[in-house]
């Protein structure tokens, strides 16, 4: 199944990022990698990305989100995605 995911980065001022940038970086290859999420996009001008992730419920899609280092400091948006009937 899949999932139009939106996340905002707003880290706190005074927060030393660079370790948890780090770790989302790490975390974000190793899901790229195993096929769960399949886009990544930079939002032009923002701090903030379009994804596409492919995972088989709404439970594992929250699951994987909320195991990201950078979750505390994002506010996430999601749109599950079904088949357009026009698709060929
Ligand atoms: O910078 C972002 O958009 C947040 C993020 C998600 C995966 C990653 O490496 O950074």
């Amino acid at each position: 199944m899949f999932f139009h995911v939106r996340m905002d980065v707003q880290l706190p001022p005074g927060l030393d990022a660079a370790p948890l940038l780090a770790q989302e970086k790490a975390r974000a290859a190793e899901l790229q990698r195993s096929g769960v999420w399949p886009g990544l996009w930079r939002v032009v001008g923002e701090y903030a990305n379009i994804s596409i992730f492919d995972v088989p419920t709404n439970d594992d899609l929250h699951e994987i989100l909320s195991s990201l280092p950078l979750f505390p400091y994002m506010k996430i948006h999601v749109t599950p995605l079904a088949t357009h009937p026009s698709k060929i």
